[in-house]
């Protein structure tokens, strides 16, 4: 689907030279030139527990991203008017589009999606893989600690604890642990009541992992759940990798997810914490999960969400580079 066609009337809007749309980015440029943001599709789907059209996602988000401008007004600390700076994050960052892994739901492929992933983290600051259903945080992840499993770190934004048997979008989180990260330095935040169990609740507890519920998140500031997050999932002093589900968010924001349920996170909650985690430098990798493209019927406003998910994402890494 073109740009114009999911905009109908308004042609003059899109070929605006003074409102330049991000996305678009060039393929990875060949030789060792460092990069800033790598981004990847990682389109997993097949082993999701709903029916999900998930592997549709990262090309309607490409599409989805071509609808924003890239200009940006990064804040300075929190309360303070002081220290904001004005970038567009296309002059700002070097970011480039690796493309699509290919078949990830298989096990040779989920292997290989974790090998591009690793070769884009030798080279890249961030690396964001658009998913996909939950599974691709497997890949995603272990490509991003590499060799440094043992001192790494998980945060999750997820309404699940994604501890289940078996291989589908609802165990990567026990699949990690199991390749040996250390379930201590796992921190989830926007475990929702209705969405669980008590055994899974049991595995989580007996782990060790820090678990932030949904209702915690009303009565604390997002910068403080985020610093706290980082502080646990960073203990190891090793490489984080933060998993976007974006179920966690309201079902009226995520219609476009599976498991998103009424009383979830609303946009602005989930772009935040993408934005404050990618400025801290140990995050290494960011996916964004469970958006069923294809499901996503209202005004593709799930799409839109991860799109600018991923906006977020730039943006908080060019301000932890200085801009
Ligand atoms: N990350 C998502 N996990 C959900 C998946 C549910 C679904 O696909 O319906 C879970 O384990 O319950």
């Amino acid at each position: 689907m073109s740009y114009d066609e999911i905009t109908p009337g308004t042609p003059a809007l899109s070929n605006d030279p003074a409102w330049p749309r991000t996305g678009g980015w060039g393929a990875v440029p060949d030789g060792e030139s460092p990069i800033d943001l790598a981004i990847l599709g990682i389109p997993t789907s097949r082993n999701s527990l709903s029916p999900s059209n998930a592997h549709e996602t990262p090309a309607a988000v490409r599409e989805a991203l071509r609808r924003y401008s890239s200009h940006v007004v990064t804040p300075g600390a929190p309360g303070r008017r002081r220290g904001k700076q004005e970038i567009v994050l296309d002059e700002a960052l070097t970011i480039v589009d690796a493309g699509d892994a290919v078949d990830p739901d298989s096990e040779t492929g989920e292997a290989a999606a974790q090998a591009l992933v690793a070769s884009l983290s030798a080279r890249a600051q961030l690396v964001v893989a658009v998913g996909g259903d939950n599974s691709l945080t497997v890949p995603a992840a272990l490509g991003v600690f590499g060799d440094n499993i043992e001192t790494a770190g998980l945060i999750t934004l997820d309404a699940h604890h994604d501890l289940r048997d078996g291989r589908s979008n609802g165990s990567p989180v026990r699949r990690l642990i199991e390749a040996g990260l250390n379930p201590r330095r796992i921190v989830q935040i926007g475990i929702a009541d209705f969405a669980n169990s008590a055994e899974y609740r049991k595995r989580a507890r007996d782990y060790g992992i820090t678990v932030i519920h949904r209702d915690e998140l009303h009565s604390r500031s997002m910068h403080d759940v985020i610093d706290e997050a980082l502080h646990i999932a960073g203990s190891g002093d090793g490489p984080l990798h933060v998993d976007l589900d974006v179920d966690v968010c309201d079902r009226s924001v995520a219609p476009g997810c599976p498991a998103s349920i009424p009383g979830g996170l609303q946009a602005y909650e989930l772009r935040l914490a993408a934005r404050l985690l990618a400025t801290d430098p140990r995050v290494r990798g960011i996916d964004i999960a469970e958006v069923d493209a294809t499901a996503d019927t209202e005004d593709q406003r799930t799409v839109r969400l991860a799109a600018l998910c991923v906006l977020e994402a730039a943006a908080g890494l060019a301000k932890r580079l200085g801009h």
